[in-house]
């Protein structure tokens, strides 16, 4: 047989790319849809009268289902059983249900005695319909989306193991941070002049439908692929699967433990406080609200260019450990900045800058550090695990962050006050920093070879 006819789908350069594009743009709706919410905290006190817990309440819930019901393990079980096409359209269709009763519920459908109103008003009356129904959607949109990501993952590695996966990986975070971007610098701009915050969701379900149809073409694709080269994808695929006895080799591996600490705190003092920043842009730097969104989409912005180029300096020139460790002390300057510093504007444009900084060049390290801690038997296990702590932390801190600004706000009148809630972010760079030191120990005890090129010459 000639090597012409093993070839497989997969070798073509040109079905590759188009494979990341459809997957690419899946994660672009998903991330839009994921932030649509955060430039809307002052409509969504205003119009809806949600109070600022109320409000972290709500971004805190995209991932109750993940932690109380262990559902980035659940995924990662089905996706190793059932495969990245039936994993992939069932939780992409939970992502687009849930997505839908978050816009249900911001609807005047819905809050002038909709379906479903009188129900969700006979329970737990101290929280408004709108709001427990926008966190039954959320709750399932971030079941969806999480899995969603973790599946597209699986996808880049089964077209890109042993070709360009690395790349890929960072394009498809540039691609999935521009979602980001998008939904920072255009969701107020889409609500309008009268704020309607049902609109720009209506735009975010009508994305999510055609990120579907893009999943849908990657599954003809994949099929094909199956179909060619079926006995190396079992073989893969029984490679990474996840058992949950790896569980408990997992948490007693310390450098596995420091990058989950470090993950989860890093993460806490970026997503749930870019969910409170339009509104600090606002409140502390007196920013136009349609303006306050842009400032924080420079967040996203820079990354999409550095991710790609800072895991090209790591593959080739390594320093994993220290960047981790500079990102951490960074995560501490921009807070403290945020917390202490004065109110001017500039002060606001170099500190999101520099965090700019530090979200890129922080995943660009510590996704691809991950295989040099941990056995590649058990990196299913290990990122699903990770996941699911990084979660913990996406739950907490945005209802933290909205408590303490609404206890450290009482009887104010005029602009929230957010030092208080900017100095738990500031905590978390603290800790952070901490277990950047312990991971940079344990690598240098254990020899992981975290400041090491990833790429081997
Ligand atoms: N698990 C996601 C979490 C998330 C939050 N908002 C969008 N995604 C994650 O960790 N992504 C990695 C990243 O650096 O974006």
């Amino acid at each position: 047989m000639s090597a012409n006819l093993k070839q497989s789908i997969r070798d073509s350069k040109s079905a590759r790319w188009f494979v990341l594009a459809t997957v690419s743009f899946l994660m672009f709706t998903g991330y839009f849809f994921t932030d649509i919410m955060s430039p809307l905290q002052g409509a969504l006190r205003d119009n809806f009268g949600w109070s600022n817990a109320e409000y972290g309440m709500f971004a805190g819930s995209y991932s109750f289902l993940n932690v109380f019901c262990l559902m980035l393990i659940f995924g990662g079980i089905i996706l190793d059983k059932l495969g990245i096409r039936f994993t992939g359209t069932s939780f992409i269709g939970v992502m687009i249900a849930g997505a839908f009763f978050n816009y249900y519920a911001m609807t005047d459908t819905f809050n002038n005695g909709g379906l479903g109103y009188d129900f969700l008003n006979s329970f737990l009356t101290q929280y408004k319909p709108s709001l427990k129904l926008a966190i039954l959607g959320y709750t399932l949109f971030g079941v969806g989306v999480e899995i969603a990501g973790i599946t597209v993952s699986r996808i880049l590695v089964k077209w890109f193991k042993g070709k360009e996966l690395a790349l890929a990986m960072g394009l498809e975070m540039a691609t999935a941070r521009g979602g980001m971007l998008l939904a920072f610098s255009g969701s107020r701009l889409m609500a309008g002049e009268e704020q309607i915050v049902s609109r720009p969701l209506a735009f975010g379900v009508l994305f999510l439908v055609i990120g579907f149809l893009a999943f849908f073409i990657h599954n003809m694709m994949d099929k094909k692929m199956d179909a060619e080269v079926a006995d190396d994808t079992a073989a893969a695929a029984e490679e990474d699967e996840f058992k949950v006895s790896d569980i408990f080799l997992l948490f007693k591996n310390p450098g596995f433990i420091f990058i989950a600490l470090l993950c989860v705190l890093f993460y806490s003092a970026v997503f749930p406080f870019s969910k409170f920043a339009p509104d600090l842009m606002v409140q502390k730097y007196m920013f136009n609200d349609n303006f306050a969104g842009s400032m924080v989409g420079l967040l996203p912005l820079g990354t999409i260019v550095l991710t790609p180029l800072f895991g090209a300096f790591l593959d080739n020139k390594g320093k994993g450990a220290s960047v981790m460790v500079l990102g951490a002390i960074l995560l501490i300057i921009v807070h403290s900045i945020f917390a202490f510093g004065p109110d001017q504007k500039a002060f606001a444009f170099i500190a999101m800058i520099v965090l700019g900084f530090a979200f890129s060049f922080v995943p660009a390290a510590m996704w691809p550090s991950i295989p040099k801690i941990v056995p590649e038997s058990r990196l299913g296990s290990a990122y699903a695990m990770i996941f699911m702590i990084q979660n913990v932390g996406l739950m907490l801190f945005p209802m933290i962050l909205g408590a303490v600004l609404d206890s450290s706000n009482q009887g104010n009148t005029g602009n929230l006050d957010y030092s208080n809630s900017m100095m738990l972010m500031v905590g978390c760079g603290v800790l952070a920093l901490f277990f950047a030191f312990m991971l940079k120990a344990v690598d240098k005890k254990n020899g992981y070879g975290l400041d090491l090129p990833n790429i081997q010459k």
